[in-house]
This record gives C-alpha cells, sequence and structure tokens, in this order.
C-alpha cells in the first residue's frame, strides 16, 4: 500500500471521518456461553443484546482457543508474503475468493487486504447473467503451507458457535430453537481474513468503511490492537469496542433484521486504522443458500404488524454486492432499504 503517496480513492469525506477521540464501550454486552446461567437467562440476555445494540461479546463459546491462535499465526504469516505471492490468488471477476487490497465501501478505498474463502468448497450461487446457477472454488496459496488446514479447521469450530447463536436468537424471538436451520443447509458462508497495515493518515481513511453486514449473523474474532467502532442505536455514537481476550464479537446481520420484522436491526460499524501497529481480524459471516428467498417470518408478522419487506433472492443480492466492492461506482450497491415497504 502506497505510503509516500496517499491516493485520494482512500479519503474519506469529512462527515465520515474517524474522531480522534475513543469512545470505550462498556455498554456493549459481554455474554458467558456457559457461565451458570439458564437456559431462559440466556435467551433474554441474547435478545436483549440484539435489540438494543445489535452487537455482543461471548465467553466460553466453545470454540477452542489453539484452533484461534492457528487461523490467526497463519493469516499473518500470510500477509507478510511478497505482494507477488499473495497475487497469486488474486480474486478477480471470475474467481472472486482469494487476496485483494482494492476493496471499496461505500465506493471509498478501505485501508486493508483480505482474503476470503467460502466454508462450502464449491459454493453455489446464481450465475451473473441471472440464468442459473454457477461454482466459486477457493483459491489456496501454496504458502503458508498450513493455512487451508488452519482454516477448514476453524470454520468447523465456528460452524457450532452459530448454530448455537441461531437457536438462541429464534428462541429470544419465540422461534423453535431449530426455525432457522433450514436455511443453512447449502450455505453461502464465507470467512475473511483482513489485515489492516499501519495507515499514516489514519484521520482521513478507514480500515473498512461504515457499513452494514449483509448477511445473517457475524461472528468476529479481533486481536489486541482494537479499531472496530459501532454506531449506537440510542444516539448515533461511535462506539469503539474493546478487545477481550478470546472473545467472539456477535453482530446481527441485514438478514435477521429482514426474518424478525425488524425487531432486531442490523447496525452499522467501521474500523478505524493507526498509525504504529497493524491489526489483524477474522469475520465469518453466516449466509443461507443461495436459492434463499430472505423475507419476515409468518410467525412474526400479522394484520397489526404486517411485513415491513418485500421478499428478495439472496444468491443475487450477494453476487450483486460481491461484484459492486470491487471497484468504484458511482452508484450506491444493493441495500436491503430497496425491498424495504414504505409505511
Ligand atoms: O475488522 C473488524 O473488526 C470488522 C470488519 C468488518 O466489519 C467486516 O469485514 O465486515
Ligand atoms: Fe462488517
Amino acid at each position: 500500500m502506497g505510503i509516500d503517496v496517499i491516493d485520494e480513492a482512500f479519503v474519506q469525506a469529512p462527515e465520515h471521518r474517524p474522531k480522534l477521540t475513543i469512545t470505550e464501550a462498556e455498554g456493549i454486552p459481554l455474554i458467558d456461553l456457559s457461565g451458570g446461567l439458564t437456559d431462559d437467562e440466556l435467551v433474554r440476555e441474547i435478545g436483549k443484546a440484539c435489540k438494543q445494540w445489535g452487537f455482543f461479546q461471548v465467553v466460553n463459546h466453545g470454540v477452542p482457543a489453539e484452533k484461534r491462535r492457528r487461523i490467526e499465526a497463519a493469516a499473518r504469516e500470510f500477509f507478510a508474503l511478497l505482494s507477488e505471492e499473495k497475487k497469486k490468488v488474486r480474486r478477480n471477476e471470475v474467481r472472486v475468493l482469494g487476496y485483494y487490497d482494492t476493496e471499496h465501501t461505500k465506493n471509498v478505498r478501505d485501508w486493508k487486504e483480505v482474503f476470503d474463502f467460502s466454508v462450502e468448497d464449491p459454493v453455489l450461487v446464481p450465475r451473473n447473467d441471472g440464468d442459473g446457477v454457477q461454482k466459486w472454488f477457493n483459491q489456496w496459496p501454496d504458502k503458508p503451507a498450513d493455512l487451508r488446514e488452519a482454516c477448514e479447521e476453524y470454520v468447523k469450530e465456528v460452524q457450532k458457535l452459530c448454530e448455537k447463536l441461531m437457536g438462541l436468537i429464534a428462541l429470544s424471538l419465540g422461534l423453535p430453537a431449530n426455525r432457522f436451520n433450514g436455511f443453512f443447509i447449502d450455505q453461502t458462508s464465507f470467512v475473511r481474513l483482513n489485515h489492516y497495515p499501519p495507515c499514516p493518515i489514519p484521520h482521513l481513511a478507514l480500515g473498512v468503511g461504515r457499513h452494514k453486514d449483509a448477511g445473517a449473523l457475524t461472528v468476529l474474532a479481533q486481536d489486541d490492537v482494537g479499531g472496530l467502532e459501532v454506531k449506537r442505536k440510542t444516539d448515533g455514537e461511535w462506539i469503539r469496542v474493546k478487545p477481550t481476550p478470546n472473545a467472539f464479537i456477535i453482530n446481527v446481520g441485514d438478514i435477521i433484521q429482514v426474518w424478525s420484522n425488524e425487531r432486531y436491526e442490523s447496525v452499522e460499524h467501521r474500523v478505524m486504522v493507526n498509525s504504529e501497529r497493524e491489526r489483524f481480524s477474522i469475520p465469518f459471516f453466516l449466509n443461507p443458500a443461495h436459492y434463499t428467498m430472505v423475507k419476515p417470518l409468518e410467525e412474526l408478522t400479522d394484520e397489526q404488524n404486517p411485513a415491513k419487506y418485500r421478499a428478495y433472492n439472496w444468491g443475487k443480492f450477494f453476487t450483486t454486492r460481491k461484484g459492486s466492492n470491487f471497484r468504484k461506482l458511482n452508484v450506491e450497491n444493493i441495500q436491503i432499504h430497496h425491498f424495504r415497504v414504505s409505511e
């Protein structure tokens, strides 16, 4: 990434630049998943966190620390390689998984480089021309040699955590614990390894610009550097999520917002960078099958509370997003509010 010459593409509009004073979030709930709460209490805690914040952290989550350390170490090794080496697994318009360093969020370039891989390999998604399906394959680099294994082992563990969390979220909405399971049979979930290098203009750029996650749920591992900020629902203030060793940060994505007919909302977040320390993070994006028509669940709507969204096809939404993040466009990319029924 250019150090001497700053590309204009990274510069955020003045109203979106990070504040230099940091508000730390003591408020984001920290939930102990096996800490002696009764099932009912746990469900209530989760429901409250989803409603008030859309974000929470979990500890005692069952993902072995050793598996997490292994993927974190492999990610570090991968990003430390020379650019030419990383670019051997670079994504392009056809092979959309792999390495890239030119992602744009809301048409401003992010100060980061990433490596994406999907949980199912290959993963089925709609073809770009809208006719039939296509397969996306992962691209694994030669180095580090154990990256693939580290990723595949980690994913198995995080999937178990996702199932547990989706069960608790379902119960918190008054639904059977397995209500969401069917949507994920042919999941399009993927994992992203994020690397945010030190940035000479941390007051002008962002590691990831403000956005909401499009999928159902995100399970994020962040390191001890910090930088993730969440927009507090009560007053719109940007709040820093304090790194907690071995915890995962969980956030509700757009799909849960739609399924729950806005009982829970997907919350805006962004990543600040700094001029001294590089930062690493690993989000797991839990996404349903491509053929899922996302719409408010019938059990959660009635005459008094009619569906706030028209159904949309997840696969089309997902592939449109992936294509548009690739480069700077002059239009807003696809968003769930495009499917919102006006009141
Ligand atoms: O790096 C982080 O803490 C969050 C990254 C993020 O929000 C994303 O990749 O969607
Ligand atoms: Fe995100």
